[in-house]
């Protein structure tokens, strides 16, 4: 990626196009584009790490109630982002058989229960298998570890949203 060219956005086009790195949350693009000029990816992921860390904690809880669930009804109903739909693909969320998917939806509704926000997990880290033990184990955590926790797996899952922006071709545009 050429970080003078990301530089060199607008921040409507910086926003386009990295505004989902942290699923359904184009604000923290919006706001940390006023950083620029970045170093490189790693200071744009420094600056979306420190945005998410400046949160409160029901701040934190909003970035989180913007995941779609896995296996969910947003993924029944075909409405997930291209990125969260690529992810859970990936993850083997779209091949479980329905007891899989009847479990799925008694642990993420205990978790939400429990929680007040949705479980969220890294899925190009994990396959169907790891979800379903990591789900059951953190539902046994308090709520502040399990926020933090959470919070963690989102960073993940921006971090490797913002590689395959860069090198999914688009540098076209960078
Ligand atoms: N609840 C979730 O963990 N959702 C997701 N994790 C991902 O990696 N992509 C998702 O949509």
């Amino acid at each position: 990626m050429d970080i003078s060219a990301v530089n060199a956005l607008t921040y409507e086009e910086f926003v386009e196009l990295f505004g989902n790195v942290v699923e359904k949350c184009p604000i923290i693009s919006a706001a940390i584009w006023s950083h620029r000029p970045f170093k490189d990816l790693t200071d744009i992921e420094a600056h979306i790490t420190e945005f998410i860390h400046s949160l409160s904690d029901s701040g934190k809880e909003g970035i989180l109630r913007c995941h779609p669930d896995l296996a969910g009804r947003d993924l029944q109903s075909g409405t997930l982002t291209r990125e969260s739909r690529e992810e859970q693909s990936q993850a083997g969320m779209t091949t479980l058989d329905s007891a899989e998917i009847l479990l799925m939806h008694r642990l993420n509704s205990e978790y939400k229960e429990r929680f007040g926000f949705p479980f969220v997990i890294c899925a190009r880290l994990n396959n169907k298998a790891d979800i379903v033990r990591r789900l059951s184990e953190r539902l046994k955590n308090d709520r502040a570890a399990e926020r933090e926790l959470a919070i963690e797996e989102v960073k993940k899952i921006c971090s490797l949203r913002l590689h395959n922006i860069v090198l999914s071709g688009i540098q076209t545009k960078l």
